[in-house]
Formats: structure tokens, sequence, C-alpha cells
């Protein structure tokens, strides 16, 4: 069976306060996007994980595809299988991909060997793989909140607009972008802002990891500015970075814009 584990942004994002267990509580609303990774899983006579695409740093034994494996096995007589994972999603980019693989391997394993595990089960089996993991089991806009890992539906739709995701080639790690960021709270309240019409998020919801990176990597600033300059209503970028996003009403001619850069765009489901 042939899934497709696709990435997220984040629209806004309030790094509120350290916890105690090292983590950041945080607010924000993840959107899923269409660039995506592809998973297979094929019944085998041993357990294997191979990798095409992107290469991806690290033991492939320790592939959050392998983990999310082993998790349901602890509790689950699974059957060997054979995992393929063709990577399209850049890495260290903000996009969460590969908790995205995870949640979807979870997905995935539940459907072929029905485990009947509830939405709910699977969510805290992604939890334990990484704080954005859970938000890819449901895969809808929701707001987030505590770890990024509590969610409360939003009435929020941007169907028929067209985003354009730029990668800078810039691998940014998540404990880095942490570090760079002094807990606060919000000065503006995100679900309220939310509700307002994209042209007019500009001047009220921020991403908090921006301040930090966009001085340390000039780069991404440039990129906010170029969306701008064709048009974006809005333009971030997402979660730790280093994807820089923008949200266009119609699709945009990119008039040779961005050629050096990984890009993705289309429109938002
Ligand atoms: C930046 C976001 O993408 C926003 O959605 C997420 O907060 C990152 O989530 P993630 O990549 O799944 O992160 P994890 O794998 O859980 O944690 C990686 C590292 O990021 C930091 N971390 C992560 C999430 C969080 N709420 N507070 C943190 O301080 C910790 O240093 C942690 O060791
Ligand atoms: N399936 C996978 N895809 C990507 N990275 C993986 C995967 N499995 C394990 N990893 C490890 O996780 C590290 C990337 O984590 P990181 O959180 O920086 O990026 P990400 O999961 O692609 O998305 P984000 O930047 O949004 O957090 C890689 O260096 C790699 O060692």
């Amino acid at each position: 069976m042939i899934t497709f584990p696709n990435a997220k942004i984040n629209i806004g994002l309030h790094i509120t306060e350290k916890r105690s267990d090292g983590f950041h509580n945080l607010e924000s609303c993840f959107y899923p996007v269409g660039w995506s990774d592809v998973l297979e899983v094929i019944p085998a006579t041993e357990f294997s994980f191979s990798s095409s695409g992107i290469d991806i740093p690290g033991d492939p034994a320790k592939n959050l595809c392998v983990k999310a494996y082993e998790l349901l096995k602890k509790d689950f007589s699974l059957p060997p299988l054979s995992m393929h994972l063709l990577k399209i999603v850049p890495i260290g980019a903000g996009m969460g991909g590969g908790s995205s693989d995870a949640a979807f391997t979870l997905s995935l394993l539940n459907q072929v060997y029905d485990l009947k595990l509830s939405t709910e089960a699977l969510e805290n089996y992604a939890r334990t793989l990484g704080s954005d993991c859970a938000f890819f089991i449901q895969n809808k806009p929701v707001y987030c909140y505590e770890k990024g890992d509590r969610f409360a539906d939003i009435p929020l739709s941007l169907q028929g607009k067209y985003i354009v995701l730029v990668y800078p080639n810039l691998h940014i790690s998540t404990a880095e972008a942490y570090a760079g960021v002094k807990p606060q709270a919000p000065k503006v309240n995100l679900l309220e802002a939310l509700q307002r019409p994209p042209a007019e998020w500009r001047h009220s919801i921020q991403n908090d990891f921006e301040k930090g990176l966009f001085e340390k990597y000039t780069v991404l600033p440039e990129l906010k500015a170029k969306m701008y300059a064709l048009g974006a209503e809005y333009a971030a970028m997402t979660g730790s970075g280093s994807t820089i996003y923008g949200i266009f009403e119609k699709e945009v001619d990119l008039q040779n814009n961005f050629n050096q850069y990984t890009v993705w765009k289309g429109e938002l489901l």
C-alpha cells in the first residue's frame, strides 16, 4: 500500500514559555500543504527499510518510519514488512516532513493490519515520536497549543488560494531555533487574528522564530520581501525555518525568482 505524507505550514507561532521538561509551550495554526513524500509498505519475509530521493542524515535504523513501526510492534503482533520512503520534502525546513512520515506510518499500519486504533490512540502514539507528529494524524487545519501537540478546531479555510514554498537549501535544526528565542506572552490574540482576511495578517500574525533567525540568515527576510513584491497576501517563515511561504489569491508567475532554490507551489485545499 502507498501513502503520501504531506508537509505543513505554521500560520503564526508564539513561543510562550519554557517548560520544566526542557520543551516550550507554544501556540500556532497548522495548515497541511500538498508537498509530499511517498511511503510504500509491502508484506515481506523479514523487516526492511530503505529510502531514495533526498539523502536522510543519520542511521536508517533510526528513521522515524522505523521508530513508528517499532512503537506499534511493542503492542501488536505485526508481521514483517518492507518499507520504502521516497524523500521529497526538504529536511530541517520547518515543514514537519519527518514528523509526517512517522504519523503516516502509524495510520497506514493501523489501516493495513486493522488494528482498530482510534484517532486519539494514534495521536498518543504520535506524540511520543515528536511534537509535530500528532498533527499529521488528522491532518487538517487546527489551532495547536502546549508543545504543539494539543489541538482545537478553527473555522479557517484557504481553499482555492495559492501557496508558494521556497526552501533556501539551508538546514536549520529545531533545537538551534528554539535556543535563540526568548519566550513571551503573546501580544496578539492569534485565534482572533486568524478570523480576519489573510491580506490583514501581515500586520498581526507573526512567527517568533523569525526575529533571531532573520538576523542570522539574511536570505530569509529577502525571500519574505520577494513574496510580498510578487503580490502575496501574506508571507512568513514556517515553523523553525528555513522555508518561507507566500499565500496568493491566485496562481502566481514567479518570473525567474527563486530559481536557485527548492520550490513547491500549488493550490491550498
Ligand atoms: C517548530 C515546530 O515545527 C512548530 O510546529 C515544532 O515545535 C517542532 O517540532 P518537532 O520537530 O517535532 O520537535 P521535536 O522533535 O519534538 O523536538 C526537537 C527539539 O526542539 C525543541 N522543542 C520542540 C518542541 C517544543 N514545543 N519545544 C521545544 O523546545 C527541543 O529542544 C527538542 O529537543
Ligand atoms: N523520515 C525522516 N525524514 C526526515 N528526517 C528524518 C526522518 N527520520 C529521521 N529523521 C532525522 O530527523 C532529522 C530532521 O529533523 P528536523 O526536525 O530537523 O526536520 P524535519 O522532520 O524534516 O522537519 P522540521 O524541520 O519541520 O522539524 C534528520 O537529520 C534525520 O536524522
